[in-house]
């Protein structure tokens, strides 16, 4: 059985001729996580309109399921969530009602709302009116409308883009749930530390431009070149120190008189590859 579910094949995408995305290749396969990273303006959000067929691509092809975005039809989009901020709920029935009406609207047959309230942690706020939920609760509710058709496919554009860190990790926690349940997700961020918890596989992208592509550790271990270690000694001082011959020796003398008290290699995270990469910050 094939397990690719989306393949991007040299995309480019001109807005009046100004380019935008310029030959996006990259592939999403069953189970996995692939993380779309880039500042505002990237071009994250134009790809996942051309893959779900929203907009056509100036040139190369996009594939999900198996069939061409640009031929994308009913029975495809039964097996795709989207979410992005301007998926909407009502706000003014209950939790359980908004699921109620999206499955008639979605026209899901077999749906159990308990079940999906329950995955995504909503179910004793069940009959709370929409409008009444926290920002995160509110999240969760717009991910169960992406899920209720149960989808071997979910689009996230920033899913945790104004949530505080617990919330954003409850979410975390739910997306590694879908994803071993054999859910392919796709999701646009620029946290980076969100991107290095979550993702399989990550694109660095740059003004329209993949810089980098891999998995977190792949990247990180790149531009692991200038390797520091981070040294706490017991009479209370602190150093943060390059992996230079002489350091090294500094180093193993401490060791040997029993001097270090925590001792921590400092690997760079996805953010400082970024940086490096393209020479700017990301946020
Ligand atoms: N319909 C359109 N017509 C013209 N330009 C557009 C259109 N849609 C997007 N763009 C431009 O394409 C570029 C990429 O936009 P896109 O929304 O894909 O970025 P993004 O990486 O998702 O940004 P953000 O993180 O702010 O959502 C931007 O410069 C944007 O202004």
């Amino acid at each position: 059985m094939d397990k690719e579910v989306i393949r991007l094949d040299h995309i480019s995408k001109q807005f009046n001729q100004t380019p935008v995305l310029k030959d996006i290749t990259a592939k999403l396969h069953k189970g996995e996580i692939l993380g779309f990273l880039g500042p505002s303006g990237a071009g994250k959000t134009t790809t996942i309109k051309i893959i779900t067929g929203q907009l056509h691509q100036t040139s190369g092809e996009a594939y999900i399921l198996g069939i061409n975005s640009k031929q994308i039809d009913e029975t495809i989009y039964e097996q795709i969530g989207i979410v992005t901020d301007t998926s909407g709920i009502y706000d003014y029935v209950s939790v359980y009602q908004n699921l109620e009406m999206f499955a008639k609207i979605l026209e899901v047959k077999k749906i159990n709302i308990e079940e999906i309230l329950k995955k995504v942690d909503l179910w004793e706020h069940r009959q709370k009116l929409a409008s009444k939920l926290s920002k995160g609760q509110a999240q969760r509710l717009i991910l169960a409308r992406a899920i209720l058709h149960n989808p071997r496919v979910l689009f996230l554009d920033e899913p945790t883009s104004g949530l505080d860190p617990s919330t954003a990790m409850e979410i975390h926690k739910l997306l590694k749930q879908l994803k071993e349940e054999g859910m392919a997700i796709f999701l646009t961020t620029h946290n980076m530390e969100e991107a290095t918890k979550l993702c399989d596989y990550v694109a660095l992208l740059n003004n329209g431009t993949i810089v980098e592509y891999g998995t977190p550790e792949e990247l990180c271990l790149k531009y692991n070149q200038q390797k520091k270690f981070k040294i706490k000694l017991r009479d209370g001082n602190s150093y943060l120190m390059e992996q230079t011959p002489e350091n090294s020796n500094q180093i193993s003398k401490w060791l040997i008189q029993e001097e270090i008290e925590t001792i921590h290699s400092c690997e760079p995270t996805l953010e400082t590859v970024f940086l490096e990469v393209t020479g700017r910050e990301l946020s």
